[in-house]
C-alpha cells in the first residue's frame, strides 16, 4: 500500500541522515508548524499524531518512522527549518479514516490534529490548528471503524488482592455495565468473554497514558491479565473510591449508588468511577451519551469458559479462527446490525433463570406458528438501520446528515412495526406494541427539514428543505437570482460585444472572470477590466461581475453557517431522545434475534426444549446444529442423549455394592469396589463412556451435546425431535490437544490444567464434556489418569458428563458405579473397508479400528502387518485389572 505524497522521494532515504526523536530537537532552530507539531507532540507522548498540511496528514520524527513502518508507507523527509530534514511519511487526508483504522487495529492511539481555518485567511501567519480527535481502540464512533456485528468494548479494571471490579461500554451504542468478583480466574475469563478493544488499569507507573499493544508486556501490569488485549495505563486517582464515586452521582444525577445497584459494591465503582473518566479525559470535545450504568454478577449466567466458548466454536472456527462453520454463523437469521450483535451476546452469556429462558421460547414460538407475523416482521427489520449507533453518533456530535436521515428513516418504520405485533402475545412482542409517540414526531422533524439525500460534509451547506426557515429562504434566493445574473451574463456580453466566442469562467484562484481569445482582445469593452493573460486568451473581470461575486461568495458562507446551525440544533434533539431512542433500539434487537431463531426453527426442523430446574438431559434425536447444516439435507444422523440422575438433586444415589444389592447414600458417593464383571445398566447415567473407532463421530456426539444445551439456555430451540433439559450451571469442554507456544505448555500440561480447572469448578449441575484424557502421555500413565478423573467425576462431583476415549478399559466402570454408562458408535465392517454409521448405541466398543484407519490412510502394508503382530502380542501379555477407590 502507497500513499502518493509529493515529497515521496525516488530512492529509498537514509534514515540516519534525518532526525527522527522530536525530544532531540533544538526547538529555537525549527520553524513556526513544526514548532506546533513538537508543542501537540508533548501533549500526546503515547499516541501518533496525524498533522494536516495541506491535503495531507503527515507525521514527522518517530511517529513518521512507525507509519511508515506499521502501513509499508515510504519514509521520507522534510526540511524543518534551520534544524535541518526530519523524518517525514503521510498519507491523504480524504482517507485518514482508512490509515487510521489500520493503525488502531495493530493497537496504537491516534491523534488526530486538523486545520480548523480555510489556508486562504491565513494569509501572512500560520493556519490554526487543532486536536480535533483522540481516537483509542476502545474508544472509536465512525461507522468505517467499527465491526457491525459486533461490540467494541473498552473494559475497566481495579484488583485489590483476589477481589477484582470490573465495568465495562461500548461508547457506540452506549451500553455500560459494571460487576466485581473474588476469584482472579474470573476476571480472566469475564475479559476473554468480552473480548475488549481496550482495558484500563490503573497503576503507578512512570509512564502513566501509554497503550501496551497486544502481546507487549509491562510489570505493571497485574499477571491475570491477558495478554492478548490492549492496556492503557492510568493514574490510580480516578480510580479510588473518592473520586469514583461522586464522577458516578454526578453523571448520572442520583443522590446514591444504590439505585444502580453498585452501591456495596467498591471495586464495580472505583473501575466504572476510571472509566467515566477515561471518557472525559479523551472525548473532551464531544462528550460521550452513556446509558444508565447496569449491575450485574457473572454466576446470573451460564458460565463459559474461555476454553469451551473456543472447543464449541461458538463465535469462530478453532482450525482458523473463520465466522464460517461457528455456531453464530449457523443460528444468525437477523435482519439488523443491532439483532446481530444481540445474538453474539447472547450466545456468550446464556441464562440460567427459567423464567427468562421461557418468555424467549414463547416469543420464538409464536412467530414460528405465525409465519404471515414472522415474514412481515422480517421485511420490515430489514429496513431498520442500526438505531443504537446512529443514536451514539448523534449524542456525541458526531452524526452527519446522512446519519440523521438513515435514523428518521428507521423510526419512521416504527408505529409500522407496532401494528404488526398488535395483536400478539409473546413477551418480546409486546414490548414493541408502544412506540412512545415523541420519536414519531422527531421522525417527522426530521424528516421534514433534512432534504431526502444530504451530502456527506455537514458545513457545506445542501442539508436543509425550503420552507425550513424564512432567513435561509431568503438568502438562497438572493445567491439564486446572482447565480441567475452570472449564467445570463455570457449571453448578455456576446450581443453587446459582437464577440461569440465570449465566455464566463470561474477558478479559485481569479473568482469569476470573462474570457475572449487574444485574436479579439482589441474588441473588448472599456469597462473589462484585464487580470490575466493566457497563451491563447485574456481574462478580465468587471465591477459588477466583481460586486455579485462578492455577494454570493458571502451569502454562500452565511448560508452553510446557517444550515449548519440548523442541522446541530436537529442532531441535539436527537441526543436529547437517546435514551428512549436507545431502550426501544434493544426491544427491537432482541424481536430480531427471536424472529431470526424462529425463521431457523422452521428452516432447519427445531424444536422447542422442556427447561426444567432439575439436573435431567434427555435429548430425543439430536443434530450437530453446524455439521447438521454442512452436510446435504438428510445426511446427518441423529442420535439421542439420557443424562442425569434427579436423584443427586437431594445428594443422594443409588448404589450397587458388590453383592448386588442397592442401597440408597447420601452426600458422598460411597462404593465398595466390585471384581467381578456385573454389568449395571441405567437409563440415565451422570457419565458416559463414550468408545468407537476414529472418525466415527464421539467428538461431533460430545459437542452437539454441548451446542444443544447451550442454545437452550439462550431461549433458542434445538435441533432435536424432543429434549427435556435442566438447567446448567456451567459447561466445560476438554477436547482436542494443542500446543499452547505462547505460554510454553506442552500439549499435556495444556490438557492437565484444563483437566484440573474442571474437577476444581465442576458441580452435580454442571455439563462436562471430555474428549480423550491422557493421550499425551506414556499408555499407562494416560490410561491412569483417564480412569481417576472419571471415577472422580461420577463419584465426588456427579457432573453430568461424556467422556470420550479410545481407553476402552474405561468401560469397565459402568460395571461398578451405577452412575456410569457405556455407549459406542457403531461401525459396520466389511472384509475391506469400515462403514460409519455414526449412530451412538448402548455398550463398549472393543475394537479401535486403529490400524485399519492407518491403512485407509495410506501407511505401508508391511507398517500394518507389523502393528497387527505387536498388537496380537500384547493383547495377549497385558491384563489390567481396575477396581474402584476405596472412599471410606
Ligand atoms: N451423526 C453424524 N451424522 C453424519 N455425519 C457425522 C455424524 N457424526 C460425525 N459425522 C462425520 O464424521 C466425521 C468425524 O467425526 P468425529 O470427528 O466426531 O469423529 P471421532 O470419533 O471423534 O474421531 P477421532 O476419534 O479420530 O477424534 C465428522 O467430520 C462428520 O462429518
Amino acid at each position: 500500500m502507497t500513499a502518493s505524497h509529493p515529497d515521496t522521494p525516488s530512492t529509498k532515504p537514509d534514515a540516519s541522515t534525518f532526525i527522527c526523536d522530536h525530544r532531540q530537537v533544538d526547538r529555537s532552530k525549527l520553524s513556526q508548524m513544526y514548532l506546533h507539531y513538537v508543542e501537540t507532540k508533548d501533549k500526546y507522548p503515547h499516541a501518533v499524531l496525524l498533522y494536516r498540511v495541506g491535503d495531507f496528514f503527515e507525521c514527522y520524527f518517530q511517529d513518521a518512522v512507525t507509519l511508515a513502518q506499521e502501513l509499508e508507507l515510504v519514509l521520507t523527509s522534510k526540511q524543518a527549518g534551520e534544524q535541518g530534514r526530519v523524518a517525514m511519511s503521510g498519507v491523504p487526508h480524504h482517507s485518514w479514516e482508512r490509515y487510521t483504522t489500520l493503525l488502531i487495529e495493530k493497537g496504537f492511539a491516534v491523534v488526530i490534529c486538523d486545520q480548523v481555518e480555510d489556508a486562504a485567511e491565513a494569509t501572512g501567519r500560520l493556519v490554526r490548528r487543532e486536536v480535533t480527535r483522540i481516537l483509542t481502540p476502545g474508544t472509536l464512533l465512525e461507522e468505517g471503524m467499527l465491526k457491525s456485528s459486533r461490540n467494541n468494548y473498552l473494559a475497566a479494571v481495579v484488583i485489590a488482592g483476589n477481589h477484582w471490579g470490573l465495568a465495562y461500554a461500548d461508547i457506540s451504542t452506549g451500553e455500560f455495565l459494571t460487576t466485581q468478583g473474588s476469584d482472579l480466574e474470573h476476571l480472566t475469563q469475564e475479559l476473554m468473554r468480552l473480548q475488549p478493544a481496550e482495558v484500563l488499569v490503573p497503576t503507578n507507573a512512570p509512564d502513566l497514558g501509554s497503550l501496551l499493544r497486544p502481546g507487549e508486556t509491562s510489570p505493571h501490569l497485574p499477571q491475570c491479565l491477558p495478554p492478548s488485549f490492549c492496556y492503557s495505563l492510568r493514574s490510580q486517582v480516578p480510580f479510588s473510591q473518592g473520586e469514583a464515586r461522586p464522577k458516578l452521582l454526578q453523571k448520572f444525577k442520583v443522590r446514591s449508588l444504590e439505585g444502580l445497584g453498585c452501591d456495596h459494591l467498591p471495586l464495580a465503582v472505583r473501575a466504572a468511577g476510571g472509566l467515566l473518566e477515561y471518557l472525559e479525559d479523551t472525548q473532551k470535545e464531544n462528550p460521550i451519551s452513556l446509558q444508565r450504568l447496569r449491575t450485574y454478577t457473572t454466576t446470573d449466567y451460564l458460565i463459559v469458559d474461555h476454553q469451551t466458548r473456543r472447543n464449541l466454536e461458538i463465535t469462530q472456527t478453532v482450525r482458523d479462527g473463520t465466522f464460517h462453520g461457528s455456531l453464530l454463523w449457523a443460528l444468525d437469521r437477523t435482519s439488523t446490525a443491532m439483532g446481530g450483535r444481540a445474538l453474539r451476546r447472547w450466545l456468550l452469556q446464556p441464562l440460567i433463570d427459567i423464567k427468562g429462558i421461557r418468555s424467549r421460547q414463547d416469543t420464538i414460538e409464536e412467530l414460528r406458528e405465525n409465519t404471515t407475523l414472522r415474514q412481515d416482521l422480517r421485511q420490515l427489520l430489514r429496513q431498520i438501520y442500526d438505531l443504537e449507533r446512529l443514536t451514539g453518533r448523534a449524542g456525541s456530535g458526531r452524526a452527519n446528515a446522512r446519519d440523521l436521515v438513515a435514523l428518521a428513516d428507521s423510526l419512521s418504520r416504527l408505529p409500522e412495526l407496532s401494528r404488526l405485533v398488535a395483536d400478539a402475545n409473546s413477551p418480546f412482542l409486546k414490548a414493541l406494541q408502544k412506540v412512545p409517540p415523541i420519536l414519531e414526531e422527531l421522525a417527522q422533524k426530521l424528516h421534514a427539514h433534512l432534504v431526502e439525500s444530504p451530502p456527506i460534509h455537514i458545513k457545506e451547506g445542501g442539508l436543509i428543505r425550503p420552507g425550513v426557515n424564512v432567513q435561509l429562504d431568503e438568502r438562497k434566493a438572493t445567491v439564486a437570482a446572482d447565480q441567475q445574473w452570472i449564467a445570463n451574463l455570457e449571453v448578455d456580453e456576446r450581443a453587446r460585444t459582437g464577440i461569440a466566442t465570449l465566455k464566463v469562467g470561474f477558478n479559485k484562484t481569479f473568482g469569476y472572470y470573462i474570457s475572449i481569445s487574444r485574436a479579439k482582445a482589441d474588441q473588448v469593452p472599456a469597462n473589462y477590466i484585464r487580470k490575466q493573460t493566457l497563451t491563447n486568451e485574456e481574462r478580465y473581470i468587471t465591477p459588477d461581475l466583481k460586486e455579485r461575486e462578492a455577494r454570493i461568495l458571502t451569502a454562500r458562507d452565511d448560508l452553510n453557517q446557517l444550515e449548519y446551525e440548523i442541522f446541530t440544533a436537529l442532531r441535539e434533539e436527537v441526543a436529547q431522545q437517546a435514551e428512549v431512542i436507545r431502550n426501544l433500539s434493544r426491544a427491537v434487537a432482541a424481536a430480531d434475534v427471536l424472529c431470526g431463531l424462529a425463521e431457523l426453527a422452521v428452516q432447519q426442523g427445531y424444536c422447542r426444549p422442556e427447561m426444567l430446574p432439575g439436573r435431567e438431559i434427555a435429548i430425543v434425536d439430536g443434530r450437530h446444529p453446524v455439521v447438521e447444516q454442512s452436510l446435504p439435507a438428510g445426511f446427518f444422523v441423529p442420535n439421542s442423549t439420557e443424562l442425569g440422575q434427579e436423584s443427586v438433586v437431594s445428594g443422594q444415589l443409588s448404589v450397587v455394592d458388590n453383592q448386588g444389592q442397592e442401597s440408597v447414600v447420601s452426600g458422598k458417593l460411597s462404593v465398595k469396589t466390585t471384581t467381578d464383571n456385573q454389568q449395571l445398566t441405567t437409563d440415565n447415567p451422570d457419565l458416559i463412556i463414550l468408545t468407537g473407532p476414529n472418525a466415527s463421530g464421539k467428538s461431533c456426539y460430545l459437542r452437539q451435546v454441548g451446542l444443544i444445551q447451550l442454545m437452550a439456555q439462550i431461549g433458542s430451540f434445538i435441533p432435536a425431535k424432543s429434549a427435556r433439559l435442566g438447567i446448567c450451571d456451567r459447561i466445560f469442554t476438554r477436547v482436542g490437544a494443542v500446543d499452547d507456544l505462547a505460554t510454553g505448555q506442552s500439549t499435556f500440561m495444556v490438557e492437565m490444567n484444563e483437566t484440573a480447572n474442571i474437577l476444581n469448578h465442576a458441580t452435580s449441575r454442571s455439563l462436562v464434556l471430555l474428549d480423550e484424557i491422557g493421550r499425551g502421555t506414556a499408555t499407562f500413565d494416560g490410561l491412569s489418569i483417564a480412569w481417576a478423573v472419571a471415577e472422580y467425576l461420577a463419584t465426588e462431583i456427579r457432573a453430568r458428563t461424556i467422556f470420550a476415549t479410545h481407553y476402552h478399559e474405561l468401560n469397565e466402570l459402568a460395571s461398578m458405579l451405577p452412575n456410569v454408562a457405556n455407549y459406542q458408535v457403531t461401525v459396520k465392517e466389511l472384509p475391506d473397508q469400515i462403514i460409519f454409521l455414526h449412530q451412538v448405541q448402548p455398550g463398549g466398543a472393543d475394537k479401535s479400528y486403529g490400524i485399519e484407519a492407518g491403512r485407509l490412510a495410506g501407511l505401508p502394508a508391511v507398517v500394518i502387518q507389523r502393528a497387527k503382530q505387536v498388537m496380537g502380542q500384547i493383547e495377549k501379555h497385558s491384563k489390567i485389572a481396575i477396581g474402584l477407590k476405596n472412599l471410606e
